[in-house]
This record gives structure tokens, sequence and C-alpha cells, in this order.
């Protein structure tokens, strides 16, 4: 399966680089990519090919994946509109519709249907991301395994059932790292506060969210019950819970999903106006 990315930064080096760690062959992937600079470190880091445009080479694919910000898809997609010839296009651009994509891969009259709207996020790099699906329906089973092979390689999927899932999952799962490296921030500021240098802080904040997140992970329990396990009656925790709990922590971050949630839609709107 031949893939070409189209847009080498940051989450196409995060899918890259865990597809080739999970034993996709560097010689069947090529990055399209406007920045010269990205392009070499592209080549010397994955050892992928590269091209500065979607030319006839870079279009010799089965697997098309669009990579570029939802703002510069349309611009990107110009110069093959109508060109394709029946290869899978997986899209992982926030907002961005099927229907519109479609619009711009293919003609007004024949718009390119074979296309998968799909949400990862950037652990995919280390293997462990996590990614939403949701197929066109003339996708055949075909199209569907291609995008879930590639996926999977770099982390856990789940498949949406109508496509304005993936909006949801984009302000969960695809936006959540940047939440969790936020806590990850705060809890080590917090350690710096309390009297230890940076590295130190760093580790014990990061160690915490890994430890607590692979046993949430593991352990049978639910993540209430495995808090409740950590929460002595009148001891620190309840201290700490209790504090967090004045200042509205919870709804705060039921708010912020739900604003990423309205901003991948209307990104969608915006967008597909054109
Ligand atoms: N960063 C993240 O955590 C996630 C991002 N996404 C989606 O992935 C897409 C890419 O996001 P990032 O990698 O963060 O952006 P980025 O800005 O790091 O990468 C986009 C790349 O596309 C290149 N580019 C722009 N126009 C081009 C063109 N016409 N031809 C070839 N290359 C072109 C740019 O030079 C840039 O290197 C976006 O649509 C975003 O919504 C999805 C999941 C997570
Ligand atoms: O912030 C964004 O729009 C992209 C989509 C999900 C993560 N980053």
């Amino acid at each position: 399966m031949k893939i070409t990315f189209l847009g080498g930064g940051n989450m196409a080096s995060a899918l890259i680089g865990g597809m080739i760690e999970r034993g996709f062959a560097a010689t069947d992937i090529a990055v399209v990519e406007l920045g010269e600079q990205a392009r070499a470190a592209l080549a010397a880091r994955f050892g992928v090919g590269v091209h500065a445009s979607l030319d006839a080479a870079a279009l010799a694919c089965d697997v098309l994946v669009l990579a570029v910000k939802p703002q510069q898809m349309k611009a990107a997609l110009a110069p093959i509109a109508g060109r394709l010839q029946g290869q899978l296009v997986i899209s992982i651009a926030a907002g961005l519709r099927l229907a519109d994509l479609g619009r711009w891969l293919g003609t007004p009259e024949q718009p390119h249907a074979r296309v998968v709207r799909c949400m990862p996020n950037t652990p995919a790099l280390i293997g462990c991301g996590v990614t939403g699906l949701y197929a066109d329906p003339s996708v055949d089973e075909a199209g569907r395994a291609a995008a879930e092979r590639i996926l999977a390689a770099v982390g856990s999927t789940v498949w949406a059932t109508e496509e304005g899932q993936i909006d949801a999952v984009t302000a969960i799962s695809g936006s959540g790292p940047a939440y969790v490296f936020h806590f990850i921030e705060a809890l080590e500021s917090a350690g710096c506060a309390l009297g230890f240098d940076q590295t130190s802080a760093r580790r014990l904040a990061i160690d915490t969210v890994l430890g607590a997140a692979r046993l949430a992970a593991s352990a049978e329990d639910s993540p209430a019950v495995l808090r409740q396990k950590v929460t002595s009656k009148g001891g620190t925790t309840e201290a700490a819970l209790a504090s967090l709990a004045a200042s509205g922590w919870h709804d705060a971050l039921v708010a912020a999903v739900r604003a990423a949630e309205a901003r991948g839609r209307a990104l969608g709107d915006e967008l597909g106006k054109d």
C-alpha cells in the first residue's frame, strides 16, 4: 500500500513516525510538503520520499492522507481536483466535512466520495494514539480496512456512527493531549512552588499522570473508584479535591470540550462555504 501525505507538519510526522515504528516501509510513504527545510527534515528523520508539490509521482499512491491545516485545504487540493483515480483519501483535518472535501477533490458534477474522515492525536508518534474514524457510506470494506490498518498502527481506533461525532472526537481526544499537557504544566508549577527544582517537579508530575493513566487502563475499577481509593477520609486528597470542586474544575473542563467541539463545527461551516 503506497501512502502519500499532503502536508508534513506536526500530525503527519506523528503518524509517519508511529507507522514506521510499527513496520510500515518508509519506501511506501511519500510526503508532499511546501517547506524546504521540513522536507529535508522528514527525509532525514524517516527516510520517506518527499515532494514539493502534488505532482504525478506523488499522486501515484493507493491512499492520500490530507494533513494540511483546515484553512489550507481547499487551495492545497485545487491542483488535483478531478484528477484522482479511485485512491482512498483519508482526511485528518479538524472540522472539514466529507461533502466539502469530496467537492474539492472531485468536480462539482462528480465529487470524490472515497473519503474517510479521521481524527488522530499526537501520541500516535509513540504508538499510543487514539483515532476516531467515519467513512462516507460509499466507501467499501477494503477502503475502511485500509484506513483502519493505517490508524490502528499508531494506537487504538473508534468508528463513529455519524459524521458529526468526529467533531466530538476532535474535542475529546484530538485536542485532549493539550489538556493533559496543561495539567502536567500546572502540577509541575505546583511542585516548583512547593520547593522542588523544575526537573524533579516535572518528573513527579509526568510519572503521576503516566502511572494513573496506566492504572486506569489496566484496572477493573472505574476511574471514580480508583479516585476514591486514593482519597482517605479527612486526608490530603480530600482537601485537594474539595479545593478543585470549589473552583468549578469539572464544569470548566466540560465547557472547554464543548468549546472545542463548537469550534470544529464552526470551522466546517466557515470553510465549507467556499
Ligand atoms: N496537531 C494535532 O494535534 C492534530 C492535528 N490534526 C489536523 O492535522 C492537520 C495538520 O495539523 P498540524 O500537523 O498540526 O499542522 P502543521 O502546520 O504542523 O502542518 C501542516 C503542514 O502542511 C504544509 N502545507 C501547507 N499547505 C501545503 C500545500 N499546499 N502542499 C503541501 N504542504 C502544505 C505546511 O507547510 C505544514 O508543514 C490539521 O488539519 C489539523 O486539524 C488532527 C489531529 C491532531
Ligand atoms: O487544534 C486543532 O485544531 C487541531 C485539531 C485537534 C488537535 N489539534
